[in-house]
């Protein structure tokens, strides 16, 4: 799929990511894998009844990347952002963000690693921001709470304010300010440390169409001139259009990804192309699109048959006349 690219320049924002991110990593070979998750699983008990919630979940974010985890309700998205953000620890495989172990961390390091190398967006605007002070006061206070010099503070929150594109609302308090300004707000408090990653869950959840483009906007922008490595996780698959990559979960797995790059054409425009992968797990596991599956109405067992250049899925004999998956 390609639409024409309009302003912001997706693919110069792209690249500004890419530049910061190779900048705050010391070289851009250095930039793979900033968060890594490999074979994750996590199992609920409940009254002796097991919950697997995650089952073999792979996952590489490279630094810098501007990503959106999207998944059907019950998927596992929280289970992931939970264990990805320090508040949970899963029950085996690898989960590494920056050079933070997620399994194996002190209660010490995972306290420094919640306060220093992540930041977070909620869903709900009463969670971001307190209600008494500013929007400039609300920035301000995570540097306060670092112990930053006031002149400092003061400059950086206005900055960042700006950045997120609502310098101008710096003295209204969250109350006066549009459910769309108060999660710009959010972001500028979640970056005013400088952390690694910003964790956004469900950011646009309670916005309309156009509050939530703004709002990713703002996360774009920050990406960009930051550097900071952004996860944004949503039920909402609409999101592929305002990131360069969108991972699907499904029953606590990876099961697919859109990548958008920003391509320049023969005679000069930008256009913007979306292409569609399924991911291979390291087993050689794949899933099929849920729609791939229905519109073949493949069930139980099908039949590969490997080609030269690619795999072809059929519906098992008897399950179906005809059809074909390549
Ligand atoms: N603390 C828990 N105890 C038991 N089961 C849990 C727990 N947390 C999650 N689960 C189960 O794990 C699975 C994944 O849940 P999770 O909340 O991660 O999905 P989700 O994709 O975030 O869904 P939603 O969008 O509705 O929040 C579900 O079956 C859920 O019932």
């Amino acid at each position: 799929m390609t639409t024409e690219l309009t302003a912001p320049d997706l693919a110069e924002l792209q690249r500004r990511a890419a530049d910061r991110a190779a900048a705050r990593a010391g070289g851009a070979d250095k930039l793979r894998g900033h968060i890594v998750c490999d074979g994750l699983v996590r199992i609920f008990k409940t009254d002796g009844v097991e919950v697997v919630a995650l089952q073999g979940l792979d996952l590489v974010i490279d630094q810098g990347e501007l990503v959106a985890i999207v998944g059907a309700s019950g998927s596992g998205k929280s289970t992931l952002l939970n264990i990805l953000s320090g508040l949970d620890v899963p029950t085996a495989g690898i989960a590494r963000v920056a050079d933070y172990d997620l399994l194996t961390m002190s209660a010490r390091r995972r306290l420094r690693y919640r306060r220093h190398t992540v930041g977070f967006v909620w869903q709900q605007t009463g969670r971001n921001l307190l209600p008494y002070l500013t929007a400039l006061e609300n920035v301000e206070l995570p540097m306060r709470l670092a112990g930053g010099r006031s002149r400092t503070i003061r400059a950086r929150a206005r900055e960042l304010l700006d950045l997120a594109g609502v310098g101008y609302a710096a003295d209204r308090r969250p109350g006066q300010l549009s459910g769309g300004e108060q999660q710009r707000c959010a972001v500028a408090v979640a970056v005013a440390n400088d952390p690694e990653v910003l964790f956004a869950d469900e950011p646009t959840g309670e916005l309309d169409e156009a509050t939530a483009d703004e709002v990713f906007r703002t996360l774009r922008t920050i990406n960009a001139e930051l550097g900071v490595t952004i996860v944004v996780v949503t039920h909402d698959h609409a999101v592929a259009a305002q990131v360069s990559r969108t991972i699907a979960i499904r029953d606590g797995r990876t099961a697919s990804e859109v990548r958008r790059t920003a391509r320049v054409t023969g005679d000069g425009r930008t256009e913007l192309v979306s292409e569609e992968y399924a991911v291979l797990d390291r087993t050689g596991r794949l899933q099929l699109p849920a729609t791939f599956v229905e519109a073949l109405s493949l069930r139980d067992r099908v039949r590969l048959n490997l080609e030269p250049d690619h795999v072809e899925v059929r519906p098992a004999a008897g399950s179906r006349e005809s059809g074909d998956a390549r």
